[in-house]
């Protein structure tokens, strides 16, 4: 399938971008950090932030490189098979990395933040929501977060060294328009291009379908872990929060600029679902409910009518024991469930702040977060 000029208008509408770049492109084969490619890519990142690319959009960045990195620091030629080596030169690498990454968007003028995660704090609720939050509060303020896997507390992944799941999920959390994944290779062939000489090019083609899983392979170079398999089954996974994948190779010159501005290169991997209605079906599926709140008339009004958020202001009151990130339903003053959402605050916390105003929150809990009981974007409106 070959991209169409509707599919370019994913990438060039997009307002906020996932770029995932691999091990093997960042390390340079791992011969040590590419100061020249990531000069490159923080440039042009710059310019897909400043708007100099049609529009202002929001870019996070996720980058691999540490172990390979850290593994050149500590002069090991090959990849150690002990779990805590690896976490050593994980450990190592990731100064470098940040390192790097700090000075080269320091010099578009770009302040940088370096976030680890583990695949395990994004699926916990509550910290799932303080990482969407931290990691919106740096867009906000204008800061490009980097983030990596946290290796020193994992086992898993770091034995298989998957950041491309770790992009698909850093998608999800913050509703990401596109993931793009830069790799060594130009993007998705039928087949291995390193071992079949004859595979062909795939342009684009749906998020998901089962089809590509059987092109896929494992990794290409000695340093590079997922390989294809990995990239396939993020894009299944970007796709279920409505972003589309694109996987390119990260030394096409001005690959981001040109993906920015919607020239079909790579394999563009699009995703079936529209944004909302895919945020909607994430939070129909946490069914379980665990409390309630009431609300006032006005609040009820706010929600139904202009879509906004719930605020603890026009709480009337608190239901059931949950904690922040739970699923609760809110209801009018009939008793009549209106919307449900995930919380912000705890139950104890919610029923101190109800009926509150955001400027008491700090007097009553000691520490200021959210001024919303529920966010709009994690709110979905019941049928009438
Ligand atoms: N169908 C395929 N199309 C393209 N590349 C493939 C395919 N199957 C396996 N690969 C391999 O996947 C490698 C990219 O994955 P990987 O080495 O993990 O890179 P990265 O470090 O960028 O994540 C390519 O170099 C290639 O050899
Ligand atoms: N957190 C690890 C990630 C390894 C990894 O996923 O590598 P890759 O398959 O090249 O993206 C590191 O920084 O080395």
């Amino acid at each position: 399938m070959n991209h169409s000029p509707h599919d370019s208008n994913i990438l060039r509408e997009a307002r906020r971008i996932v770029i995932k770049v691999g091990s093997s492109l960042v390390t340079d084969e791992g011969r040590g950090l590419d100061e020249h490619a990531i000069e490159e890519w923080c440039r042009q990142l710059a310019a897909l932030v400043s708007g100099a690319v049609g529009h202002a959009r929001e870019v996070v960045m996720v980058s691999s490189g540490a172990v390979a990195e850290g593994m050149k620091r500590l002069g090991w030629s090959t990849r150690p098979s002990e779990i805590h080596e690896l976490q050593a030169a994980a450990a190592v690498g990731q100064m470098g990395l940040a390192q790097m990454y700090e000075t080269k968007l320091r010099q578009t003028g770009l302040r940088s933040a370096q976030v680890l995660l583990t695949h395990a704090d994004l699926a916990d609720r509550e910290r799932y929501l303080n990482a969407r939050s931290t990691i919106l509060t740096l867009l906000r303020l204008g800061v490009v977060p980097v983030i990596n896997e946290n290796d020193t507390v994992v086992n898993d992944e770091i034995k298989f060294g998957d950041n491309d799941t770790l992009g698909a999920l850093v998608a999800n959390l913050i509703e990401a328009d596109v993931l793009v994944i830069l790799t060594d290779q130009k993007g998705l062939y039928t087949a291995d291009p390193r071992k079949h000489a004859d595979a062909r090019f795939v342009h684009a083609a749906q998020a998901g379908d089962p089809a590509l899983e059987a092109m896929a392979g494992g990794a290409g170079s000695s340093i590079g872990r997922g390989g294809m398999i990995t990239k396939i089954l993020a894009a299944k996974r970007a796709a279920g929060s409505g972003a589309s994948t694109v996987v390119a190779w990260g030394r096409e010159p001005d690959v981001l600029l040109r993906l920015g501005s919607g020239e079909p290169i790579g394999t563009l991997l699009i995703a079936q679902t529209a944004k909302n209605q895919a945020r909607k079906q994430w939070i129909a599926d946490h069914l379980q409910l665990r409390g309630a709140v009431v609300v006032d008339a006005g609040a009820a009004a706010k929600l139904r009518e202009e879509g906004k958020s719930l605020l603890p202001i026009g709480m009337t009151m608190v239901e059931g024991v949950f904690s922040r990130g739970d699923v609760i339903a809110v209801r009018d003053p009939d008793g009549q469930e209106i919307a449900r959402g995930l919380a912000n605050y705890s139950s104890t916390e919610a029923r101190l702040i109800c009926r509150r105003p955001s400027s008491e929150f700090e007097s009553v809990l000691g520490y200021a977060a959210e001024p919303e009981m529920v966010h709009r974007d994690n709110l979905v409106l019941s049928r009438a």
